[in-house]
């Protein structure tokens, strides 16, 4: 099932939280929804969700916004805050759930084994640490088997192996299963080993979408590269004539312009030799950073009132 979000806009009050945003999320794939904080991402996806009505735009599951879905929980899991009532075990809060949405209480045992719960779904969830939490919250989600997973922040609070079990696992629901998973988190590092695409946004808007292949190499051909070789003159010489700036200065080379690639297939051609050859682009994080940079939000600057409804 293809997410399709297309001009979409909020504002509360003066704050123009989400700006004529559009993006797809598409089917048996991992995307990440990224931004600072205040970007709009949460704002997003209560939008999708139909918790919050968008000033204009739409945003629909195959063709049908959430409200019109027939039958919206077997379609959309989602996961936006983890709120559990702590008496209750982990298992009563599903059947809860179950019984609420006209689905089998067994599903409560099945969705609790899945995420590792088994055992802890007996004891009672104020007892659960943040992890824990979190993996009942992805239960919660997981309830009616739906095509599409909405998650804001999963991996906020896990550990390490926490992190690592959650990657494994959305994998699987999206590359075994062809679910469309979508994750927010205002860390990339955080999520960067996990989705195959990416959403950016800042301030409320669009500022990227892509394939993480697409970000890693838009972040090379952003920077410079830096080249040695005993024949740096000739090597010069043959990049210029490939439309790349050359910097020369005894045998260093700075080259904007060309990739490692496209440099070092140029120089074996030529039979020139390479002592070096190395991108001085930045990394992911700082490409990250400064794609967002000057579009962070502070709550502190925005009127607490909602006034859509
Ligand atoms: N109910 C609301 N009333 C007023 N302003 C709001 C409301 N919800 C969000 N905002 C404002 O809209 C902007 C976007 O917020 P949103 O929570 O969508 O961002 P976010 O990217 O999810 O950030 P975070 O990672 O901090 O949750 C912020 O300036 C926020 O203060």
């Amino acid at each position: 099932m293809r997410v399709e979000v297309s001009g979409l806009s909020k504002s509360f009050g003066p704050v123009r939280a989400v700006s004529d945003l559009g993006f797809t999320v598409e089917p048996a794939s991992i995307t990440g929804f990224l931004g600072p904080n205040g970007a709009g991402k949460t704002t997003t996806l209560r939008m999708l969700l139909g918790l919050v009505r968008p000033d204009s735009g739409s945003a629909t599951f195959d063709g049908v916004p959430y409200a019109a879905l027939p039958r919206p929980l077997r379609t959309v899991g989602a996961v936006l805050e983890t709120a559990f009532h702590p008496a209750r075990t982990g298992r009563d809060h599903l059947r809860v759930y179950c019984r609420a949405a006209g689905l089998p209480v067994s599903r409560a045992d099945e969705v609790l084994a899945q995420v590792g719960l088994a055992d802890a779904g007996r004891r009672r969830a104020g007892g659960y640490s943040l992890g824990m939490r979190q993996r009942l919250a992805l239960a919660t989600a997981l309830l009616g088997d739906p095509a599409v997973l909405v998650l804001d922040e999963p991996a906020n609070g896990l550990d390490p192996e926490g992190i690592q079990w959650l990657r494994g696992f959305l994998r699987h629901l999206a590359h075994d299963q062809g679910r469309t998973v979508l994750v927010s988190s205002h860390l990339l590092s955080e999520v960067e080993q996990t989705v195959d695409r990416v959403v950016i946004v800042g301030g409320g808007r669009l500022v990227r979408e892509g394939s993480m292949e697409d970000l890693r190499s838009g972040a090379e051909g952003a920077g410079s590269v830096l080249v040695r070789s005993p024949d740096a003159a000739r090597l010069a010489e043959l990049l210029r004539a490939d439309g790349a700036l050359v910097d020369l200065d005894g045998e260093g080379l700075t080259v904007t312009g060309l990739t490692t690639a496209e440099i070092g297939g140029r120089a074996f051609a030529a039979g020139v030799e390479l002592h070096e050859l190395r991108s001085r682009s930045s990394g992911l994080e700082e490409i990250y950073f400064q794609l967002t940079a000057g579009r962070e939000q502070y709550a502190a600057t925005a009127p607490a009132e909602e006034t859509a409804r």
